[in-house]
């Protein structure tokens, strides 16, 4: 489905944990992924599959320019702000990110003729929503600054489809977790705030103990549930939604999850066991914003992309985090601004 004359597509945010992953199944697929970003929480190590271009999403001109230059066939958006928490303690900074790098970018797409998105949104959108399955009819009714931003992200993407013919996928992720098998790339986000790598920072004594945020949860065993979904599957399913978009297909929102939940107790102990480590919990108050339960409903993709995720039970997950995790801190990358190797 691959355009002969041209195979570039235009990574925003491509030097972070999902994008950089994406970026190595595309080159896998033959495209050529050209990363546009600020390295604001990105690392230019990750960018091996193609070149660099730094900029800012909200800096109109630099995008314009950026796809003058390497005149894509579409963009993959990954830029912008990913801490739930941050948004509710910034809402200024998120909006501006998220909605103005988003409004920026379709702006510069529609002058250059790029017809093409395929966007990360997130099951933030739904807020919470009390359900077993969340699929993507649920009620959108965010519950923090991250999920609006994105939904309204969304809705301008929409917009320009029904006015400009811009195509657009909009991928719902649910926990992204996991790394590249290869053990190149991984999670490191700075700051830290997902549930798995932290676990693996105190398998690693990185950090005396993972605190467990909300025991008193309407779940079987009182804490947390989500739908993790390793970072490699989601790669492959942006793959599939570029190739859908290609191939003439029709813009759509879906869920990326795997259609089962693991409570965050289940998640430490699994930790436990795949690392052989000692890992001490402890209960903490629930985290503000956190909703008890996120499982997504994945049918929508199976039969729109045909994807179905490969690496995403919980024990593969876990131990190719594990296997990164060790591999970064033991043999240190030099990574700005963060202190390298195992303090003993
Ligand atoms: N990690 C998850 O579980 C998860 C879940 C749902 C959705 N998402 C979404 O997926 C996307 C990628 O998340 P991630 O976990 O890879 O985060 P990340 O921080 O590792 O990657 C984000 C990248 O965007 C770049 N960036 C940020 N602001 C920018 C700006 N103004 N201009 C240019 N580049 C900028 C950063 O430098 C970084 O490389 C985000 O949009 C996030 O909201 C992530
Ligand atoms: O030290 C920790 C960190 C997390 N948790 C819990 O673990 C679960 C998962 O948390 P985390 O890994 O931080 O992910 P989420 O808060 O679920 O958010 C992720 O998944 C959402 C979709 O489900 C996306 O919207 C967000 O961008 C992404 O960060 C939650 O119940 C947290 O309360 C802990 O108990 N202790």
């Amino acid at each position: 489905m691959i355009d002969d004359r041209n195979k570039t597509v235009l990574v925003t945010g491509g030097a972070g944990y999902i994008g950089s992953h994406c970026c190595k199944a595309l080159a896998r697929a033959g495209f050529e992924p050209v990363v546009y970003d600020n390295l604001s929480g990105g690392h230019r190590e990750f960018v091996k599959w193609g070149p660099l271009i730094e900029g800012d999403v909200r800096d109109g001109a630099g995008l314009q320019a950026a796809i003058e230059q390497t005149q894509p066939i579409a963009v993959l958006h990954f830029a912008g702000l990913i801490v739930v928490s941050e948004s509710v303690r910034d809402p200024g900074a998120c909006w501006d990110i998220n909605l103005n790098g988003t409004l920026r970018l379709l702006e510069a797409m529609q002058r250059g003729g790029v017809g093409h998105l395929v966007f990360s949104s997130t099951a933030a959108v739904y807020g919470e929503p009390n359900v077993d399955l969340i699929d993507e009819r649920q009620p959108k009714e965010p519950v923090n600054p991250y999920g609006a931003s994105k939904l309204a992200a969304e809705k301008i993407m929409e917009a320009y489809d029904v006015a400009h013919d811009l195509r657009s996928v909009r991928l719902r992720y649910f926990n992204a977790a996991g790394a590249d098998p290869d053990v190149e790339i991984g999670e490191a986000h700075q700051p830290e705030t997902h549930l798995i790598p932290l676990v693996l920072d105190a398998a690693l004594g990185r950090r005396e103990r993972i605190s467990v945020y909300g025991d008193d949860y309407p779940t079987e065993d009182g804490t947390a549930i989500r739908d993790y979904i390793h970072v490699c599957d989601l790669a492959a399913a942006h793959v599939a939604a570029l190739e859908h978009l290609l191939g003439g297909g029709a813009s759509a929102a879906i869920n990326l999850g795997t259609g089962s939940g693991a409570s965050v107790a289940e998640v430490i102990a699994r930790c436990r066991a795949v690392t052989g480590k000692v890992i001490s919990a402890e209960p903490f108050p629930r985290r503000a914003g956190d909703p008890p339960r996120l499982v997504a409903d994945p049918r929508l993709a199976q039969s729109l992309l045909r994807w179905t995720p490969e690496r995403s039970d919980l024990d593969t997950i876990i131990g190719d985090a594990w296997a990164w995790h060790k591999r970064r801190f033991f043999r240190p990358m030099a990574m700005p601004g963060e202190q390298n190797g195992l303090a003993s």
